[in-house]
């Protein structure tokens, strides 16, 4: 922890500017070796930077001093061209002054050592560069901004004071009757599980808007999956021929949908087959449509027959039936369809995929549902499985410290303070190595 690092903090493609940061206690020293006395802290200055004879570039440099900085420590930037020399030369340099170069989120890490961010915020840090769209950008800033760390801690603190109150009736057993003083913990418990119980269902959301939402197409060989895979995606991600059994790989095509993330997938065709290679392309799309938040049923209307059973058992209700190549049909088989279809319990979308514009009343249709599924009250939601099993592990000790509260005092008690370490567990209040060494190596080097 006490060493002085070093990172490029951009990307590594073609770009303008370069930033190279350095965090510890040597920080200074790397300054005046590189770039001669410090600037005024937080404000740059335009800087010949070299290291011994050798001119590296005119770089603006800044300097942080701890505490004040992003990391706590003192910190120093310097904004160099953009060049991979450039920056080579620069990160030589400080390697030759004795610094090392960071572990991927160790700015972050050391940020959080010191107090500058809880866990939650942190995992924000890296959802924010993660973000590829604008509900992720919004979920992830909240979170940064210690949406999350407000709730959990506001809840804690509610769980201290029923501990309050469990405590005094153990030690004070001669004051009242004990059990009206434990009894006075019940409520603020009660209203406590209330609300993790409603964050849980949120939490789902919450991993949706981050993970993205996932759609499947599934249906039987030929149906026109992959057309529509490819009218969606506005490309030729998957083979389309007139053999049925083209698609056996799943193939996944992120979508922004509505300033959403979504993957579609397109699957194989659902159908018993004595090819050993289709059959696998067959296990792995009823696979993934399991997992899927939405399927969609995508039908041939001129093949298409009532017992298709292959394809019924991987529907849920919610899900969609797309009556496709309409091009094909008169009105009154779709009319049969529909009906067929609507009292199966599906929602029915009608297209032609193939045509020019085939796929957008369904584009228009996903974009509706997917905002319904994930918009809402945005936040806070808890975004990670970390979060929820945490969440879950806290539910069940506030569940158990209430059918305990009546009869035995002092094991509800226990259960409250087996709670309180289960939130504080997501904000890292306590914090185990292996929980911050999983969240932290999911970074990028220089963050
Ligand atoms: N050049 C640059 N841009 C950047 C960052 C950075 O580190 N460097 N950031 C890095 O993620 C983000 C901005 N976040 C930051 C958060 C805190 C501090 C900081 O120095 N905090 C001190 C002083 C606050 C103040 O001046 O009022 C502190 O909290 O004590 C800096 C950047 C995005 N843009
Ligand atoms: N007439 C007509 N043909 C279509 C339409 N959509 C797809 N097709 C044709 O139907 C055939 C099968 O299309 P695919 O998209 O490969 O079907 P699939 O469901 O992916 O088939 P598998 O990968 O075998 O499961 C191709 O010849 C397409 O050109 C449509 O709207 N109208
Ligand atoms: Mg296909």
């Amino acid at each position: 922890m006490n060493d002085t690092i070093y990172a490029p903090a951009t990307g590594a493609g073609r770009a303008a500017v370069a930033v190279v940061r350095v965090s510890g206690p040597r920080a200074a020293l790397a300054v005046q070796a590189l770039a001669g006395d410090p600037p005024r802290p937080r404000q740059a200055a335009l800087r010949r930077l070299a290291h011994g004879e050798v001119a590296l570039d005119d770089a603006l440099v800044l300097w942080f001093p701890g505490p004040a900085s992003y990391t706590g420590e003192d910190a120093a930037e310097f904004h160099v061209h953009g060049g991979r020399a450039v920056v080579e030369a620069v990160l030589e340099a400080l390697a030759s002054e004795g610094l090392r170069l960071a572990e991927p989120g160790e700015f972050t890490r050391r940020a959080f050592e010191n107090g500058k961010l809880d866990l939650t915020q942190a995992e924000g840090v890296a959802d924010l560069i993660d973000a590829e769209t604008d509900a992720q950008r919004r979920q992830a800033l909240g979170q940064l901004g210690g949406a999350l760390s407000q709730r959990y801690d506001a809840w804690r603190e509610l769980l201290v004071q029923a501990l309050a109150m469990l405590e005094a009736a153990v030690d004070f057993p001669d004051e009242e009757l004990p059990e009206d003083v434990a009894a006075r913990a019940r409520p603020g418990l009660e209203a406590l599980e209330a609300q993790i119980a409603a964050a849980l269902v949120d939490a789902s959301r919450g991993r949706r808007v981050r993970d993205g939402f996932r759609i499947a197409l599934v249906g039987s060989p030929n149906a026109g999956k992959s057309t529509l895979l490819n009218a969606l995606a506005e490309r030729d991600a998957a083979i389309v021929t007139s053999t049925p059994g083209t698609t056996r790989d799943i193939i996944e095509v992120p979508l922004t949908l509505g300033g959403y993330k979504t993957l579609l997938a397109d699957t194989a065709g659902l159908r018993e087959t004595e090819d050993a290679i289709e059959a696998e392309g067959v296990r792995r799309a009823r696979a993934w449509a399991a997992e899927a938040d939405l399927r969609l049923w995508v039908i041939d209307a001129a093949m298409f027959h009532v017992k298709q059973n292959n394809e019924l058992s991987v529907l849920r209700s919610g899900d969609w039936a797309v009556v496709n190549k309409i091009d094909l049909v008169d009105a009154y088989r779709l009319e049969e369809l529909r009906e067929i279809l609507a009292a199966q319990g599906l929602k029915v979308i009608e297209m032609a995929a193939r045509k020019p514009d085939g796929a957008e009343e369904a584009r228009a249709a996903l974009t509706s549902h997917v905002v319904e599924a994930l918009s809402g009250a945005e936040f806070p939601a808890a975004t990670r499985i970390r979060h929820a099993e945490s969440l879950v592990e806290a539910r069940t000790y506030i569940q158990r410290a209430l059918s305990d509260v009546g009869l035995e005092v002092e094991l509800a008690a226990e259960d409250v303070r087996l709670a309180t370490r289960a939130l504080s567990r997501i904000t890292g209040r306590i914090d185990p190595e292996d929980v911050l060494d999983r969240v932290f190596s999911s970074f990028c080097i220089g963050k």
